[in-house]
């Protein structure tokens, strides 16, 4: 894509030490609310209630602004209608969610609500997911009204509040919402995939991957009924013993390796050139070391969710009292679908690993891949992403896209546009994946500052009026 025409202002990403100050206490304020939800029926309203408020307070401008509309959806999401100047350019959309899943004290160096900044990181659950990008979202506008700025091309910012449950009551709503207005949407930009450093032996340089696609999921309950008795006299077979034995053969029976399809093929062959000889010939030629380098992805658990469908078990539940077999023993299994497949052909699979007609299965959620965005040269959001990646650390040389591993609230979005983008501008670590959803959550000062340039640049990227050009490799 070529550069931005005609725009008569840039407003340069340079901010007082008194506004950077500013932007990281804000930061540290939302960590501190602690809206986490639990299932979709339990919710942190009371912080959620909170949280609305503490926006209102830290962002004035955005509040007060002439042509942006706020709105409370499904009574704790926000929808932000920014009006540009210009009709004639199609509105996107940036996303993000407020809530956070829990976390217990247990084994984090500082308490998880704290926010407590320690050695150049703000500690905290929701420094990596999501309050951050909430935050530089929100902040970067806030910073850029400060300095009158008038968008051209109309954006939405939808923060949902019930991601981590399902976002039925959030991303849902204003999807429903902005539909019944008959709006269409030139691209989503939300949370997924990160600027990857370290997660691939021999890859010294980081790379940054935009999520184009999202892995399907299935909620699965396996039940198995038998005849309660006397733990005296036991029967050969009892529910305990019939659900963990079809447990232990779908753990000992992974499903199909499908490396090959969907979009991971293109994320390797953008990355060759970033390897040393020999892994970027091997690279280059996957027609030749496919299924070597298929091996290698399954050895490591990160890789190896990018090559199939994984299966989690979540839960088990049986017996009430030591002396008493217990008639009934449940588990639930999470299971991502690889993009290449559907929910139908892994619950065939599932059924046929199990094999045992005691054994019954009750889908609690279940939805399919998301369909794969476009991340060619005509593709504007992500040329845009692209654009403002190379701008803000041009230290990274591939930008690749991906997919997602986790899902994201963008999945309730597919009726509104087919580009939908999963990236967070920061770097990500092995460790710093562990710690999302896990323990020790926590963002550097200097990564949250320059998340939150990122969008200070991409909004105003996003007010080109070109269209990308096909076929040019420079921006
Ligand atoms: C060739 C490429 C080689 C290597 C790539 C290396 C690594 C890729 C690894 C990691 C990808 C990086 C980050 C992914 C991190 C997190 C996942 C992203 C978003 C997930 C957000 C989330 O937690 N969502 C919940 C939502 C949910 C809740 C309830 C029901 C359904 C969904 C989730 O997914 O559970
Ligand atoms: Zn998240
Ligand atoms: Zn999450």
């Amino acid at each position: 894509m070529s550069r931005v025409k005609g725009r008569e202002q840039h407003i340069p990403s340079h901010f007082s030490q008194g506004e950077r100050f500013a932007m990281k206490e804000a930061l540290k304020g939302a960590i501190q609310i602690p809206t986490v939800s639990f299932s979709p029926d339990d919710i942190n309203t009371t912080a959620q209630a909170e949280f609305g408020e503490f926006i209102r307070t830290v962002f004035p401008t955005i509040f007060k602004t002439r042509f942006i509309q706020h709105e409370v959806i499904g009574e704790y999401s926000h929808l932000f209608t920014v009006q540009g100047s210009d009709p004639s350019l199609q509105p996107y959309m940036l996303m993000a969610h407020s809530d956070v899943v829990p976390a217990p004290d247990e084994g984090w160096e500082v308490p998880p609500f704290s926010g407590l900044e320690h050695d150049g990181f703000i500690h905290g659950r929701g420094t990596l997911d999501n309050k951050n990008s909430l935050m530089a979202i929100l902040q970067a506008l806030e910073l850029l009204l400060i300095r009158n700025y008038i968008p051209r091309r109309s954006f939405f910012i939808a923060l949902g509040h019930d991601e981590e449950v399902s976002g039925q009551n959030g991303a849902q709503k204003i999807s429903a919402l902005l539909q019944a207005r008959g709006v269409k949407l030139a691209f989503i930009v939300d949370e997924g995939n990160f600027i990857l450093d370290g997660f691939i032996p021999y890859l010294k340089k980081p790379f940054a991957m935009i999520a184009v696609s999202e892995k399907g999921a299935i909620d699965l309950k396996l039940q198995v009924n038998m005849t309660p008795g006397h733990s005296s006299a036991p029967p050969k077979e009892t529910s305990i013993g019939i659900l963990a034995a079809a447990i232990s053969r779908l753990e000992q029976t992974p499903l199909p390796n499908m490396f090959g399809s969907g979009p991971l093929k293109t994320t390797l062959q953008e990355l060759a050139n970033e390897f040393p000889f020999p892994a970027n010939i091997v690279l280059r030629n996957l027609w030749l070391f496919g299924p070597l380098v298929s091996r290698l992805m399954e050895r490591n658990y990160i890789t190896n969710a990018l090559v199939r469908t994984t299966m989690a078990l979540t839960m088990f539940n049986a017996g009430v009292k030591m002396n008493v077999i217990p008639p009934m023993a449940q588990a639930i299994i999470n299971l991502r679908i690889h993009p290449a497949q559907t929910v139908q052909e892994v619950l065939e699979l599932v059924k046929n690993i199990v094999a045992d007609d005691r054994v019954q299965f009750h889908v609690l959620t279940a939805f399919d891949p998301l369909p794969v965005s476009p991340s060619d040269h005509q593709a504007l959001g992500y040329q845009l992403l692209r654009q403002t990646i190379q701008s803000i650390f041009p230290e990274v040389n591939t930008v690749a896209p991906g997919i997602c591993i986790g899902n994201t609230d963008s999945r309730h979005y597919t009726n509104l546009t087919t580009s939908i983008y999963r990236f967070n501008p920061v770097y990500l670590h092995p460790q710093d994946f562990r710690s999302i959803h896990g323990i020790n959550e926590k963002i550097s000062v200097q990564a949250y500052e320059t998340q939150m340039k990122f969008i200070f640049e991409f909004i105003q990227n996003a007010d080109t009026y070109q269209e990308p050009i096909p076929h040019l490799h420079e921006l």
